[in-house]
């Protein structure tokens, strides 16, 4: 018996069964007491009702806290440039070497149903299944991250999300948030440009943001952080399109990834990698661990290394895409985290939320299922389905497998030894905050006669909903960056809210 596989109906077997198999000529009728049209008594003994219905009753799972909405595909990782002086990551172990992969894209702050195409970061969620084990990679769309102290990881989903008392979003509460926290306003300008409502997944870049670690056995290591870049072509959309594509089609990025790949287009992103040799961190013109910050190009370049292609859609959604479980904490030989705050807390609760999400042994599902795998003590627990069979339930054991060449992960960390004092830390905003907002005010100029307005005119678009209070802290904040940006923005919002209120 194969436990592992599903039995569905094959040629002859086109009947009706009851959850145990046995065969029903009758699944929509009903067994009760009484011959009557309209007058009879239902059986608890109506076994196949009983389970149905509990069956639908039962279908919901917790939808992801964040990144809820989301689209999912196969695909596979091809390298194509040798960078094994960087890495010894077995995937990138020679050029040419393909390496099957999962990816789920999502927006991040609406519901399961909620429209594709809102103003959003945007999450890219890849899962290489390795030889050496699955490596997963939980990057944005954005090159920037809102937060550097991960304990603020609650305050800013709440703030984007719906308002305990009226269960609506709300402007000022957003605004609030950010004006609390000005060292997001990067990544604001950023979510308030073009680039926070894109065309759809295809035509968007993305990026590791934090900064992970390339790393080799005998302990050497580089940082690194990754940025894969649309084969497509970036494409983005204005508010007004926006507003008009949610309203024709609330799905149309989910649509237009499935589309694309049912027809044969395959999407795909050149990956590149940006080193930051280790003695350089401290050098750096911007702190490297710090997710806020954007890392400059023209300080570290682009170095390619491979290229991702989406090439197969799901059969079931369900199954196969919510049931997809991504983790910072699937390192594998040759990539490990940084000291990055941010990336150090995220090694936790993703695995956390699975476990609440999809129970302990969500592992095992075939989507998140690596090629090997091997630990007797991880046993039982609810819907197992492989368990290990006959084998001990301990280790060592002279009953078990005689592990013969154990493999070591993370070998570079042996070789980081710290001692320090134990200290309460908070990071402070400071004028440094502001240096790349600015820059990238000045750089929406260099991309198009309109950019620099649009920005003003979305950010008057959601800030008109704010309180008058929220509105004029947020002009302070915007003075920080640059005066023509919060004057522009100052008139334009005051406008607006001053035509709203004549509505
Ligand atoms: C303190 C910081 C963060 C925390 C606590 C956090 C937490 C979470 C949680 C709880 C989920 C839902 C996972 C699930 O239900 O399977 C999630 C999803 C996700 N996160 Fe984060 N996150 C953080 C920062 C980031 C950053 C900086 C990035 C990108 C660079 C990121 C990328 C993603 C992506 C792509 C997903 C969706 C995964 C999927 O498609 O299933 N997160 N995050």
């Amino acid at each position: 018996l194969n436990v592992s596989d599903q039995s569905l109906p094959g040629p002859g077997e086109d009947y009706y069964t009851l959850s145990n198999g046995c065969p029903i000529d009758n699944p929509q009728g009903l067994v009760r007491l009484g011959n009557n049209e309209l007058d009879g008594k239902v059986l608890l003994q109506d076994i196949n009702l009983i389970d149905v219905l509990t069956h639908v009753t039962h279908e919901r799972i917790p939808e992801r806290v964040v990144h809820a909405k989301g689209s999912g595909a196969y695909g596979v990782f091809e390298t194509t440039h040798d960078i094994t002086n960087l890495t010894s990551l077995a995937f990138l172990n020679k050029v040419g070497k393909q390496t099957p992969l999962f990816a789920r894209f999502s927006t991040v702050a609406g519901e399961k149903g909620s429209a594709d195409n809102v103003r959003d970061s945007r999450g890219f969620a890849f899962k290489l299944y390795t030889e050496e084990g699955n490596l997963d990679w939980l990057f944005f769309g954005a090159p920037m991250f809102p937060l550097r102290d991960p304990a603020k990881f609650p305050s800013f989903t709440h703030a984007q999300k719906r308002d305990p008392s009226s269960n609506l979003k709300n402007a000022s509460v957003f605004w609030d948030f950010f004006n609390q926290n000005p060292e997001g306003y990067n990544f604001l300008m950023r979510l308030f440009s073009d680039q926070g409502t894109p065309w759809s997944y295809r035509y968007t870049d993305i990026h590791s943001i934090n900064t992970y670690r390339f790393t080799q056995p005998d302990g050497n290591f580089h940082y690194v952080r990754i940025a894969l870049k649309t084969d497509q072509g970036v494409r983005n959309l204005t508010q007004d399109q926006m507003t008009r594509l949610i309203g024709v089609d609330p799905d149309f990025a989910t649509r237009d990834l499935y589309t694309a790949i049912d027809a044969g287009d395959f999407p795909s992103w050149t990956a590149y990698a940006q080193i930051i040799r280790p003695g350089d961190a401290v050098t750096s013109s911007v702190n490297i661990f710090d997710a806020t910050r954007e890392l400059p190009e023209k300080d570290y370049p682009l170095i390619p290394f491979g290229r991702i292609t989406l090439n197969r859609n799901p059969a079931n959604y369900f199954a196969e895409v919510e049931q997809s479980a991504f983790q910072v904490a699937n390192l594998v030989p040759g990539w490990d985290v940084s000291s990055d705050p941010i990336l150090q807390v995220r090694l936790f609760p993703y695995g956390d939320t699975q476990r609440y999400r999809l129970g302990i042994n969500f592992p095992q599902l075939p989507v998140n299922r690596p090629v090997y795998s091997y630990n007797p003590t991880r046993r039982d627990g609810a819907s197992n389905i492989l368990n290990l069979g006959n084998l001990p339930n301990y280790f060592p054991s002279r009953y078990g497998p005689q592990i013969v060449a154990p493999r070591q992960y993370r070998a570079s960390a042996e070789h980081m030894e710290w001692v320090a004092n134990v200290t309460s830390y908070l990071s402070q905003v400071t004028d440094n905050d502001f240096d790349q907002p600015r820059d990238y005010w000045h750089t929406l100029a260099g991309m198009g006669a309109t950019q620099q307005a649009n920005l003003v005119y979305n950010v008057a678009s959601s800030l008109s909903g704010a309180e008058a209070a929220v509105r004029q802290q947020t002009y302070k904040v915007f003075r920080k960056i640059h005066r023509d940006l919060a004057g522009a923005v100052q008139n334009q919002t005051e406008a607006l809210v001053l035509s709203n209120a004549m509505l």
